[in-house]
């Protein structure tokens, strides 16, 4: 019998707010949760140590239409809050899978959540569990993109994946678009020349600055995230 190795010791794995819903309008669909996280956990069985951003889109926006009107600000840290709400879901359905996470935020909600102060992050993943990045950044203007490639770099992950409802990147949104086809790799510059909308470009140039490499995948699809830690060719490469 053959036991295969992980390709990766330290991931960042940022899980799209959005593919929570399911086939719901709105919010963290149940059984959505509990498979996603099922991924997770048979990825932390293999000893890789995992950290974790998640998005926000699922419940709330700054930039979009149930923000139009209000103070851009006021509504990144609404955004921010959302991505709290899916921490804690996500947290709680790893304990009951067995997973022990720990939800650490950007912005001071004590009562709620501890602080995030790198060092204990890091010992936590040292420790083998879960470490739950919430409230992105901390800052407005930002999105969970930037915060994916800024813990990512902090805690030193050889890779950022980027789990969402695509396969990867595409010549144009691959939603709007059917013409569009996917690239199985190209460059940070390439993607920003191209102004490529699947990640922000502040997270695109972080990552190219720190040579964080990123791995966009579909989290739709069972075993992908699998695949990706195990170093098979699932979705696309973005590198430096
Ligand atoms: N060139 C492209 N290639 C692939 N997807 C693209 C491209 N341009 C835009 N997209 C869109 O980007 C989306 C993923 O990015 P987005 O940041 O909006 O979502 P997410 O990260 O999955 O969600 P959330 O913000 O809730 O975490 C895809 O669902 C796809 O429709
Ligand atoms: O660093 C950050 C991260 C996020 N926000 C706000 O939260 C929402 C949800 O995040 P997504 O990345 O879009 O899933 C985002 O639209 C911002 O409003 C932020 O302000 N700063």
């Amino acid at each position: 019998m053959t036991s295969a190795t992980p390709a990766h010791k330290r991931i960042l794995l940022k899980l799209s707010g959005e593919a929570l819903m399911g086939d719901d309008a709105f919010g963290i669909n149940r059984n959505t949760i509990v498979r996603m996280v099922g991924e997770v956990a048979e990825v932390t069985r293999l000893g890789v140590q995992v950290a974790v951003v998640i998005g926000g889109g699922n419940i709330f926006r700054g930039v979009a239409g149930g923000a139009e009107g209000m103070d851009r600000a006021t509504a990144d840290y609404m955004g921010m809050l959302a991505t709290v709400m899916n921490s804690l879901a996500l947290a709680d359905a790893m304990d009951k899978q067995g997973v022990t996470a720990r939800v650490m935020s950007a912005i001071d909600i004590q009562q709620v959540v501890e602080p995030y102060v790198r060092p204990k992050a890091l010992q936590y993943l040292e420790e083998g569990k879960v470490v739950v990045f919430a409230a992105g950044t901390g800052n407005p203007f930002f999105t969970t993109d930037t915060a994916a490639a800024l813990r990512g770099a902090e805690i030193g992950a050889e890779l950022v994946l980027k789990a969402t409802k695509v396969d990867g990147v595409y010549t144009a949104d691959p939603m709007k678009d059917p013409q569009a086809t996917r690239y199985a790799r190209l460059t940070f510059d390439e993607a920003m020349v191209r102004n490529l909308g699947i990640m922000d470009a502040t997270a695109f140039a972080l990552c190219r600055d720190q040579k964080l490499p990123i791995r966009v995948f579909s989290i739709l699809k069972p075993g992908a995230l699998k695949r990706v830690v195990m170093g098979e060719d699932e979705g696309t490469l973005v590198y430096a």
